[in-house]
């Protein structure tokens, strides 16, 4: 069977991500899964008990300071030259800002098709890609080249099957070409103790109708009391309530949660294209014909002022 490459999301402090999971579920349906970690020295060995127990039969070390950092390049390289040597039967890739920069590269540079954000690949080579917020499905094939598909975050349920992974050093070198930006200064992003927003199992978004960024400690509180992380509609992040990177939706970020809570959001389409696959949704809106409650499994009418701040005593209280 031929091997099928899934380029590793992960990061010493996250470990793996789930996407990664996801992508090696779907791989294990289309070939031999190999794992592909670009990091620093000893990313392979952190991340190989994960990557083998969801099915990872061997892991492709590309370990160096190439590609331990920022730049995408040297690791679209480095990507690039183990599909030259394995010939793989697909590449799955996550649909991140890193990666798909990397696999726009790839495909540049091995003169291929690429496919992005799709939610399912099958062992043809077809890629289901969700579109126009969920209003129709694509099933599309690349017409030159092998699959190379970015795979798009919470699109499926990563099964665990348990293999023991060998482990293949990659010799990582950066062209001349790889070389022309460099990093000149990394400022840390402070990070709270919430968990990311797409790797959440709980997530608790605040609309429009939490109606100012100050506000939106309500949010905060019950996503903080229940260890959500938090996520906001685009109507609230374009109102200046929350920052643009926890937007949820079809231009922002998909979570699929076992429990989402929306909070003063009417529903619109754009935004369940975000998160509409959420195991459960409650929808807290003093509107009772607003769309969310068609999608919620339970809802409460009534002003999140008041209805938000009594669920966080409750569930303070019992505690
Ligand atoms: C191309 C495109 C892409 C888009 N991408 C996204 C996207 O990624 N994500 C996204 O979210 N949207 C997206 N949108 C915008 C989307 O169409 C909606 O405008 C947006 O989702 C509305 O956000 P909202 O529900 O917070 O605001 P509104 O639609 O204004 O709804 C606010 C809700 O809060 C309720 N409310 C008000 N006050 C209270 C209160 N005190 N207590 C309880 N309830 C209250 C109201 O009844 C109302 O239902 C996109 C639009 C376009 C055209």
């Amino acid at each position: 069977m031929a091997e099928v490459l899934v380029v590793v999301e992960a990061s010493q402090a996250a470990g793996v991500k789930k996407v990664t999971l996801e992508m090696l579920t779907i791989a294990r349906g289309l070939g031999e899964v190999s794992a592909v970690v670009l990091g620093g020295e000893g990313a392979a060995a952190q991340f190989a008990e994960k990557l083998g127990e969801y099915g990872a039969t061997k892991i492709y070390a590309g370990e160096g300071e190439e590609v331990d950092g920022y730049l995408v390049a040297p690791k679209a390289t480095a990507v690039a030259e183990l599909v030259k040597l394995v010939q793989p039967a697909a590449v799955l890739i996550a649909s991140s800002q890193e990666g798909k920069e990397i696999a726009g590269r790839l495909a540049v540079k091995l003169d291929n098709g690429l496919l992005t954000d799709a939610v399912e690949v099958a062992a043809d080579g077809t890629a289901t890609q969700v579109v126009f917020a969920g209003a129709a499905i694509v099933k599309s094939k690349v017409t030159k080249g092998l699959p190379i598909v970015t795979i798009r975050p919470n699109s499926i349920t990563p099964e665990p099957a348990p293999a023991s992974p060998t482990v293949e050093q990659l010799t990582v070198v950066a062209t001349d070409a790889d070389k022309l930006t460099k990093v000149v200064e990394r400022v840390a992003e402070q990070k709270g103790s919430r968990p990311e927003l797409t790797e959440a199992s709980i997530v608790v978004s605040g609309g429009r109708g939490v109606a100012s960024a100050d506000n939106f400690k309500v949010v905060e509180e019950i996503a903080d009391l229940l260890g959500g992380a938090v996520g906001a509609s685009r109507a609230a992040v374009d109102s200046g309530y929350y920052p643009h990177q926890f937007q949820v939706g079809q231009t922002g970020k998909t979570v699929s949660p076992q429990l989402y809570l929306a909070i003063g959001i009417s529903g619109a389409i754009q935004h369940r294209a975000g998160m509409q696959t959420s195991k459960t949704i409650v929808a807290v809106n003093k509107d009772a014909e607003a769309p969310i409650f068609e999608l919620a499994d339970y809802g409460v009418v009534g002003d999140l002022n008041k209805v938000v701040p009594q669920a966080a005593e409750e569930i303070r209280k019992r505690k």
